[in-house]
């Protein structure tokens, strides 16, 4: 599919309970290609008023999705696997559109994001309960699993598809509705989403998709109606304190994928090529531009010259260009702010003391580029150790004992993921032990696995997505006591 027939056949109007409706008074807002800066599209501006009618269309759908078969919700979501995965071309190019990441990533993320459906449409069939006798003998307890009910979906641009899956897929296999409200800047993706997931099979009223330029006029409503049941979002620190907030006054359920600021330390008894490598997969996945990026490297003095030379010459070899471009490795950044975040702390760190050893400077022209940059010895009072760069900034310090590279690695509000490389078993385990994460990988620059439990701690957030875990947040636990 090429980029025109990409964006006349993307659907643009709002997912309403079912339905394609334009927005209350017509109204729509623009998106743009983070590569030209210009407007790819205008998308329906979702109005509280819309949202309200959605809500209306799932807790109206709630009761008969919550009492359909498990085996049927399950085979909705491996019918809407198969359909992303037939699909998996037209997915990437318009998250490449939408987003600026190059290609190769968009379609490394519809395999991940295709495989959350694939994961939970065989986690509907194994929900279980428990039934034992009061240690007292005066009963039995019955425990089993309700849908939490209605949930709202407030999910990032980063990650337009997997962000989303990882919270339709585990809402609809455990017999949740569910309203989704994209991220301004690539509404579309979700909304191909929805189109897959209605050709599916999916009952009208079970999913809304709502973009919108008014985030918080348009889910305050939501959160204080009494109707819903759950939020889960996934996006920066700064609006999930503020959600999370408005949450607890309604008491409802939450689950908070929130930002990281990950360190990766290299010991020196590592294998400096593999650490190299796992460096470029933990910096440049995504284009730098994920919540697990590895934000600052921590390396042993003892061989931290090497592995800087290392992995600034890789990191030269990375193409900045149009996501678009088949020669292209590193996309565009997100929009003109994420530019100037970047650019700014890079520029902090240099005037902190930080060497610059690549990159450093964005190209002049139109788009969102920032060049892969290699930053050594940077130190403690550079913002970039503490603050989520989300760009392709490699930031070095050094340590000298171990006690330190832990004493680094902790010095942060974030809890989301940490990495190591070293060859000591016992290092590794007593390193991820000490490490204050939520994920820790070992000698590895990528840890997110559909099968295994993704969040954080700290400032990161609150629960787990994917895994055998993720659809626990779906449920509430109910006690039947029984004489
Ligand atoms: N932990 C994770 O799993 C995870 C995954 C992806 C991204 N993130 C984090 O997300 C951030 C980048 O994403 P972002 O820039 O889209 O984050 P963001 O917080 O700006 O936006 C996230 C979502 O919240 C919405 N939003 C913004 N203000 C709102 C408000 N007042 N009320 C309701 N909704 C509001 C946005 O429109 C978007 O849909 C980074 O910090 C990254 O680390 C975390
Ligand atoms: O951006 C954060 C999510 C990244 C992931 O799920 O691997």
């Amino acid at each position: 599919m090429d980029t025109s027939e990409t964006l006349r056949t993307v659907p643009t109007d709002l997912f309403l309970g079912g339905e394609w409706v334009a927005a209350e008074n017509n109204a729509t807002f623009p998106v743009h290609d983070p590569a030209t800066g210009e407007i790819l599209t205008e998308v329906a501006d979702a109005s509280p008023a819309d949202a309200a009618r959605a809500l209306d269309a799932a807790v109206a759908a709630g009761a008969e999705w919550a009492a359909t078969a498990p085996r049927e919700r399950g085979e909705v979501l491996r019918a809407a696997f198969e359909a992303l995965t037939a699909r998996a071309d037209d997915f990437a190019l318009l998250m490449t559109l939408e987003m600026g990441k190059a290609l190769p990533e968009s379609r490394a993320e519809v395999r991940y994001g295709a495989e959350f459906f694939r994961w939970f449409s065989e986690e509907a069939v194994r929900i279980a309960g428990r039934y034992t006798h009061s240690p007292a003998g005066s009963g039995r307890i019955v425990v089993t699993k309700q849908p939490v009910g209605p949930c709202l979906a407030i999910t990032p641009w980063n990650f337009p598809l997997a962000m989303g899956t990882r919270k339709i897929g585990p809402a609809l296999a455990a017999g949740c509705t569910m309203l989704v409200k994209p991220a301004s800047a690539t509404p579309l993706t979700m909304l191909l989403l929805a189109r897959v997931l209605e050709d599916a099979g999916l009952p009208k009223g079970v999913l809304s998709v709502l973009p919108t330029s008014r985030a918080g006029a348009v889910t305050g409503p939501l959160l204080d109606d009494p109707r819903l049941r759950k939020l889960t979002f996934t996006g920066s620190t700064s609006v999930g304190r503020a959600l999370a907030e408005k949450a607890g006054r309604a008491m409802l359920r939450t689950s908070m994928e929130l930002g990281g600021n990950a360190p990766f330390l290299v010991f020196d008894d590592a294998d400096l090529d593999a650490a190299v490598d796992g460096a470029l997969a933990a910096k440049l996945r995504n284009g730098g531009e994920a919540c697990t990026a590895a934000n600052r490297f921590h390396v042993a003095n003892s061989v931290r010259e090497e592995f800087v030379a290392k992995l600034t010459e890789k990191m030269a070899a990375y193409r900045l260009g149009p996501g678009t471009d088949p020669a292209t490795t590193l996309g565009p950044l997100i929009d003109a702010g994420q530019k100037d975040t970047v650019t700014t702390l890079v520029g902090d760190a240099v005037a902190n003391g930080a060497q610059l050893r690549l990159g450093g400077k964005a190209p002049d022209g139109p788009g969102w580029f920032y060049p892969a940059t290699v930053l050594d010895d940077v130190p403690s009072s550079a913002r970039i150790l503490t603050e989520e760069v989300f760009g392709p900034v490699a930031a070095v310090a050094g340590f000298d004992t171990e006690d330190e590279a832990i004493a680094a690695a902790n010095a942060t509000e974030y809890g989301l993921a940490a990495y190591m490389y070293t060859r000591s078993l016992d290092r590794a385990l007593r390193v991820s032990e000490a490490i204050e994460s939520g994920m820790v990988g070992v000698n590895r620059g990528v840890i997110s696995d559909v099968a295994a439990p993704f969040g954080g701690i700290k400032a990161s957030g609150i629960g787990r997505e994917g895994g055998s875990e993720g659809i626990e947040e779906y449920f509430e636990t109910k006690y039947i006591a029984f004489e």
